[in-house]
């Protein structure tokens, strides 16, 4: 087993043995030790053996994910069942006398909160899986941020692209690369026509279709509105327009079924492109290709 990921997770671990002494302290705290004879060992096992499961699902969790906002919420939500697991336990072993017996009445609340947390942890956790499933089809320039992925057409935003541009700019040797813009011809035409939902279906589609013409070593983000970005490393300026003219053919080729008409609407796009040059800055590089585009959408 590699317990690698498990060193990312000092923040959660403390949160789980915090909730763990807690539970403890409140229970032995609060209460009086019972007899040894009046101890229900049967529940004792029952009652401590789901905690103990609880934890051990908290290990595999921790030693399974990369930290982030589900591995945060399951986490929380599964340290909560615990605690009111716990308590369920701990009070075998003690009985509250009447000012402490709300301890004993509160019990449940914390398992239910955690099941809403692990719920909505489940939930991004479902949405993440998608992105990841339509991803690792494809090939990307480096490691996955999934909070850095549009959520209409499941590509990196444009923040990714200019975190993946900057690193690159770091060094002269990996500076080789070109930078391509792609903007949807009429497209606020083709969402007054047939509406946002559909205009959401066709940007999902061109994604598809953008992503299946790249090669492995290829980033493509969505800009803004209708504009995508495309990262090409080691690819001189006659390459980039050559991987954008295959694109813009592939699009102007798509078929799109409109759900209300069933008719079929074929799609154009314009792009620019350049490469990077000595001294360049995000801001400078895409900066240029933007405008370049401008000006080809204005011509
Ligand atoms: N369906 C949908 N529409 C979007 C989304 N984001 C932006 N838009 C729409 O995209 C349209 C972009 O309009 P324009 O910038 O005028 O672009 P255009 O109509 O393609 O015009 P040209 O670029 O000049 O060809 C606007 O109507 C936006 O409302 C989105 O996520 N979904």
């Amino acid at each position: 087993m590699n317990f690698s990921l498990l060193a990312q997770h000092n923040h959660l671990i403390s949160i789980v043995f915090g909730v763990v002494s807690i539970a403890f302290s409140l229970s032995f705290g609060l209460g009086d030790l019972k007899a040894w004879a009046d101890i229900s060992w049967l529940d004792v096992v029952g009652e401590g053996g789901i905690a103990v499961l609880t934890l051990v699902w908290v290990f595999f969790l921790l030693v399974s994910r990369p930290p982030g906002r589900v591995t945060r919420l399951l986490t929380l939500g599964l340290s909560c069942y615990m605690f009111s697991a716990l308590l369920d336990m701990f009070d075998e072993f003690v009985h509250y006398a009447d000012a402490s017996a709300w301890l004993s009445m509160i019990e449940s609340i914390p398992a239910l909160m955690g099941m809403v947390v692990m719920t909505w942890g489940l939930y991004l956790w479902h949405q993440e899986q998608l992105i990841l499933n339509t991803q690792l089809q494809r090939r990307e320039v480096s490691l996955r941020e999934h909070d850095q992925v549009d959520f209409i057409t499941k590509l990196y935003r444009a923040d990714y692209m200019r975190g993946q541009i900057a690193n690159l700019l770091k060094s002269p040797e990996t500076a080789n690369f070109s930078i391509v813009m792609l903007d949807m011809d009429d497209f606020d035409l083709f969402n007054r026509l047939y509406g946002v939902s559909e205009g959401d279906r066709l940007l999902r589609e061109i994604s598809e279709l953008i992503l299946m013409n790249l090669r492995q070593s290829d980033l493509a983000c969505r800009y803004a509105g209708d504009r995508f970005i495309l990262l090409l490393l080691d690819t001189d300026l006659e390459l980039a327009n050559e991987i954008a003219e295959q694109i813009r053919a592939a699009v102007k080729h798509l078929a799109f079924k409109t759900k209300s008409k069933g008719n079929a609407v074929y799609h154009t796009l314009t792009f620019a492109a350049d490469i990077a040059q000595s001294g360049d800055k995000v801001d400078s590089i895409i900066g240029r290709v933007n405008r370049q585009l401008d000006l080809c959408k204005e011509g």
